[in-house]
């Protein structure tokens, strides 16, 4: 069981936390979660397993992933994954070909994989950039595509969660995500449309500062300013973000699609984050 994380919510907390969806809220559907061995991933797969779907995770990293799957069986889910690096769009195609081939195919994708490292974007690297860019927006499209491509052939309708980041206003150290973000949610209202027709819906959803182990790569007084990024003075769980994502993932999501669900304690509205602390010049 991966309990204890240094950030966030264990198995244990997941496999206990109250929800306000009723026990057969998803019965019967397939849900790939990518990212699934993150905080965030890891929430939304004991949440949509406790609502009766056979789940599916996938990362890069089967030490995050095996222990969840083996945790969820102990609990009585179903549960499956594969590693899968989201950037490399062989592997993509391959996972999604065995998924119709061998079992079952799926009705929901989705997208929590991602990430960034903090840095002024003035000094990130060709490498740094690309790294970004590639996981977030080309990664989260592969995803996409190879999802509807299926869900178009087997004329079988699917549902989309991207989970991105609030883009009203910048996000001061992470300007490579951003950029990524705001490509996602663009793409995610364009294909909302185009998408409609293979009744597949396709929405996002915008975290405030969840706790999560995802928290490491910041440092400490970036961390301790989180609380403060918005209105309400705290942050937020992985399960506040599931459970948003079940809404939109059953059947209470039928008639919502190219719609972006912001889930920031009112960050939005007030508040600003800087990831990689604060300059005097801004302190007025
Ligand atoms: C509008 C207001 C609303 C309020 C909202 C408030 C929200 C606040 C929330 C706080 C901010 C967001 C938090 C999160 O998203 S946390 C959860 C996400 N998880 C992570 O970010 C995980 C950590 N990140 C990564 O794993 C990686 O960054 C990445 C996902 C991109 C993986 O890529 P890859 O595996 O390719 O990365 P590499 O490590 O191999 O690095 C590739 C090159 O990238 C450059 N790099 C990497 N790290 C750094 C660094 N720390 N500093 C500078 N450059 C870096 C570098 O060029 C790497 O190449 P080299 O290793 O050859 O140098
Ligand atoms: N926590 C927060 O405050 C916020 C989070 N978000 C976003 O929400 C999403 C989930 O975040 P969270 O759970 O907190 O972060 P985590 O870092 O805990 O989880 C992200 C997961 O993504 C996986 N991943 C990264 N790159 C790839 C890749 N190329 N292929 C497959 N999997 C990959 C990682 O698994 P592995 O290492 O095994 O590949 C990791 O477990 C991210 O996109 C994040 O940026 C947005 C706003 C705020």
């Amino acid at each position: 069981m991966t309990d204890a994380p240094a950030f966030g919510l264990s198995d244990t907390d997941l496999a206990a936390h109250n929800t306000v969806f009723a026990s057969d809220a998803l019965k019967g559907r397939v849900a790939v979660i990518s990212g699934g061995g993150g905080g965030i991933g890891r929430a939304i797969a004991w949440l949509y397993a406790r609502l009766g779907a056979s789940v599916v995770v996938t990362g890069r990293k089967p030490e995050k992933i095996d222990p969840l799957i083996e945790a969820l069986r102990a609990a009585g889910h179903t549960a499956s994954g594969e590693t899968l690096d989201i950037r490399d769009r062989a592997q993509v195609d391959g996972f999604w070909a065995r998924q119709w081939a061998d079992k079952g195919g799926a009705d929901i994708l989705v997208n929590s994989a991602g990430g960034q490292f903090p840095q002024a974007a003035i000094d990130f690297s060709p490498k740094g950039w690309n790294a970004v860019i590639d996981t977030n927006l080309n990664g989260t499209w592969n995803m996409m595509q190879a999802a509807a491509l299926k869900w178009r052939e087997f004329e079988h309708p699917g549902s989309i969660v991207n989970i991105v980041v609030v883009t009203t206003h910048g996000l001061y150290g992470v300007a490579h995500s951003m950029a990524a973000r705001a490509g996602v949610i663009s793409l995610s209202q364009s294909v909302a449309v185009e998408w409609a027709p293979y009744n597949i819906r396709t929405n996002c959803i915008a975290p405030g500062a969840i706790e999560t182990e995802g928290w490491n790569v910041y440092s400490p007084a970036a961390r301790a300013a989180y609380p403060k990024t918005n209105p309400m003075m705290r942050v937020g769980t992985a399960w506040d973000i599931a459970e948003a994502s079940a809404f939109l993932s059953a059947a209470s999501g039928n008639f919502i699609t190219g719609e972006v669900l912001t889930v920031d304690g009112g960050g939005q509205h007030w508040g600003e984050t800087w990831t990689t602390g604060k300059p005097d010049y801004f302190d007025v």
